[in-house]
């Protein structure tokens, strides 16, 4: 019987998986895609954008989320399952794509094609790391030098890298293929010191494709045709011979912000928020008085984007949602008092 396969997307919060995977669906060709989403708080943007798309090569029923966090961690209470009920449907789809949550480790998810009930069934075509340009340009994932030195000063067994730079680490190790993204945001020599930088990271053979909106061929990327789970034991992460991961080192909350006046106070807010709190990623639908259509905010380190995408849907409810996500330590009720909601529980 032939394996279907499954793309595993990897990247750091915000590197561009979504918007990849947009295009990917977009530009399909008549496969027939089914979609895993794993991301944070019950919000479900990614879900909600990828939806937006209307194309018929990827109906809603195909599209699965799974907003628990961190798909590593649920390997065999979510994500088993629901690879079993993809692959039992009658018509089963030609190819899967798993998007996992910007601060998911790949290799236990790439792991769980080990398991009896789906090896003989599904492989994994090829694990891709999207890597935001822009992001690493600015040095987000380089750890800082002077507090490491300090901290190693303070404990001389201090030996690990920032959480952020592990992460980032383990994503591109596991890699069959890197997408430099948001190419269009750097400059072309320092997209090529960028490039020469993540080389040191990557294993040897793996391609490095400059991209702008995740814009590639899907024939470049689906039908690697690895079958990353026979060989996943010789690509390394920091997290090898742990019994069990945390992501303690990162939070992430929900804010619920009713119906907005004016989007302007808001987003000024928020841009004092990021900075005063250094907050990696927040993403969700506002609903402004007066504005039939949802407005999506984006923000990705000190970036902010937003657009209005399309009209609330009668059967939606007008209101205001926001997931906040940053390095453990939040201040979550001084964020929220910022951004104008009342206290988060913990
Ligand atoms: N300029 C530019 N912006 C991009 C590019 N790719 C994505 N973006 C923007 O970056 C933001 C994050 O993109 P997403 O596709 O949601 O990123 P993601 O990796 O799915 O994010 P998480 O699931 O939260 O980790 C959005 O505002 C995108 O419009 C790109 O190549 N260039």
């Amino acid at each position: 019987m032939n394996k279907i396969p499954a793309t595993v997307i990897t990247g750091f919060l915000g590197a561009g998986k979504t918007t990849l995977i947009r295009h990917l669906i977009e530009n399909a060709g008549g496969r027939r895609i089914a979609l895993v989403i794993n991301e944070f708080g019950d919000v479900g943007v990614d879900g909600a954008l990828v939806k937006g798309c209307g194309d018929e090569a990827c109906p809603d029923d195909d599209i699965i989320e799974l907003a628990n966090g961190c798909i590593c961690c649920t390997v065999a209470d979510d994500f088993l399952p629901t690879m079993q009920r993809l692959l039992d449907r009658p018509v089963p789809p030609d190819h899967i794509i798993i998007e996992t949550s910007g601060l998911a480790l790949p290799k236990p998810l790439v792991k769980a094609f080990q398991w009896p009930g789906i090896r003989t069934r599904a492989t994994v075509d090829g694990v891709v790391a999207l890597v935001d340009a822009d992001a690493l340009a600015a040095g987000r994932f380089a750890h800082d030098e002077a507090a490491l030195a300090a901290a190693r000063a303070a404990d001389p067994t201090l030996d690990h890298d920032s959480p952020i730079e592990e992460l980032f680490e383990d994503q591109l190790a596991c890699a069959d293929l890197v997408l430099l993204n948001k190419a269009d945001l750097v400059d072309a020599a320092r997209l090529e010191e960028v490039e020469d930088g993540l080389r040191q990271e990557i294993r040897s053979g793996v391609s490095i494709v400059r991209t702008s909106m995740g814009r590639i061929d899907p024939a470049a990327l689906l039908g690697i045709d690895a079958a990353v789970e026979d060989q996943i034991d010789g690509r390394p992460s920091h997290h090898d011979g742990e019994e069990d991961h945390d992501h303690d080192d990162f939070d992430s909350f929900v804010l619920d912000l009713g119906e907005l006046d004016s989007a302007e106070p808001l987003l000024a807010a928020l841009n004092r928020a990021i900075a005063e709190h250094d907050l990696l990623r927040v993403k969700g639908f506002l609903a402004v008085r007066g504005r039939p259509a949802r407005l999506v905010l984006q923000s990705v380190g000190p970036r902010v984007q937003h657009h209005y995408d399309r009209a609330w849907q009668p059967d939606e409810q007008r209101a205001s949602r926001l997931v906040i996500i940053g390095q453990s330590g939040l201040d979550r009720n001084a964020i929220a008092a910022m951004l104008g909601a009342g206290p988060v529980p913990a």
